[in-house]
């Protein structure tokens, strides 16, 4: 199925599209679910203490631990993975897939490997109407290194084709890093929440904006986001190819398990990337857009219940395709991940201004 118009690249509607629960056990918990004694689902990569998020004074678990990124073991190197938060497009979310192959590949691998990196394609879309299996092969077992491929599979076609290699822990005293961008913290900005509560506030607004801005409000992304520069983020105008943005997981994952982490930073790093390539065309929108590969390095230890600067660049565009660049920094400075992927953006005139 195509992606139209409105997704998760594109639009302040896009960080909140539908939510849709089919393919499995999905409905977001309550926070009194979450108070009881359970233990989070054995995930395989899942922290052991349960403790309360700093500062933000709440105990809920991360959907992202508790339920997507919780495959359920079918047989040796087999697993099968639900949906929890499916786009307005119908067409399941990139960062979901690659996530949950990350998850199905580190399974297999020994506890003092950690991903550095992998290399998928999405070559369907995928269905939210059904689970995804996930087929890992044991590629090749080395001293230091261990790579895994996973298919992705759903009506017996893969859907991503995704290469991953593992790294055990080695010193070296080559070391450096590009220096974070300065940006203000976090705590001085506004999620898109209350944003979308800012421009509800605005009393000649539209009443099909309004409409559609409470729709989103009542959707339920696993993720929180903090525009550094919302008119940028929502592309009023035209603007260079570059966006940045706070990003972190909805409650509490902990830390200590870096596994577990990397994985939600696959599922976080596809999420408004590849909308950098229309910024500089906002006489453009998009009529079909749809990740076509992503690629993923993991350099350091880090939180993704943190907030994290995601830093997206497009250094080119063309021929129906766009080319986008990732960073994601810890807030102290260090970076955590870097990320490329390339996506096909096909689209039409903007006839109708944005309602925003
Ligand atoms: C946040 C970003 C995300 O999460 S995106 C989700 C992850 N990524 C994906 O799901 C992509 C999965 N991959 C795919 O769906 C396929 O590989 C894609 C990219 C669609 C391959 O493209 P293509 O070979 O064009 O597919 P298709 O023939 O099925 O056509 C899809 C729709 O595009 C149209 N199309 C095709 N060629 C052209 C063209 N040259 N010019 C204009 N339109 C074209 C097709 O007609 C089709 O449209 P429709 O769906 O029938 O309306």
């Amino acid at each position: 199925m195509a992606e139209k118009e409105e997704d998760p690249n594109h639009s302040v509607s896009g960080l909140m599209n539908n939510c849709n629960t089919a393919g499995g056990p999905v409905s977001p918990k309550s926070p009194e679910d979450e108070t009881s004694e359970s233990p989070v689902p054995d995930t395989g990569l899942t922290p052991n203490a349960e403790q309360k998020r700093n500062g933000s004074g709440t105990d809920l678990k991360s959907v992202l631990v508790t339920s997507v990124l919780n495959l359920e073991k079918l047989d040796v190197d087999l697993y099968r993975g639900t949906h929890h938060w499916v786009p307005r497009t119908q067409r399941l979310f990139g960062g979901q897939i690659v996530g949950q192959a990350l998850v199905a590949a580190a399974k297999s691998v020994g506890d003092n490997f950690y991903a550095h990196s992998l290399h998928c394609y999405f070559v369907r879309a995928g269905d939210p109407k059904v689970p995804v299996l996930y087929q890992v092969e044991r590629t090749r077992d080395g001293r230091s290194f261990t790579v895994r491929s996973v298919k992705a599979i759903q009506h017996g076609q893969p859907i991503l084709i995704c290469q991953a290699s593992f790294h055990m822990q080695q010193e070296s005293p080559l070391q450096h890093q590009f220096t974070m961008p300065t940006v203000p913290p976090p705590e001085d900005l506004l999620t898109v929440e209350e944003l979308i509560h800012l421009y509800l506030s605005k009393p000649d607004l539209a009443e099909n904006a309004k409409q559609g801005l409470n729709k989103l409000l009542a959707n339920e992304v696993p993720i929180e986001i903090k525009p550094v520069n919302p008119p940028q983020f929502y592309r009023r105008g035209a603007t260079e190819p570059k966006k940045l943005f706070w990003v972190r997981a909805r409650g509490y994952i902990g830390e200590g398990n870096m596994k577990l982490h990397c994985c939600v930073a696959a599922y976080v790093s596809d999420f408004a990337l590849l909308g950098t390539v229309l910024l500089p065309y906002p006489n453009y929108r998009a009529k079909f857009s749809a990740s076509l590969d992503h690629a993923m390095w993991f350099h350091s230890t880090f939180r993704t219940d943190e907030w994290m600067l995601y830093e997206c660049v497009s250094p080119w565009a063309g021929g129906s395709r766009g080319l986008v660049q990732g960073r994601l920094w810890r807030r102290d400075g260090v970076l955590a991940a870097s990320c490329s992927q390339e996506g096909v953006v096909r689209v039409k005139p903007a006839t109708e201004p944005s309602k925003l």
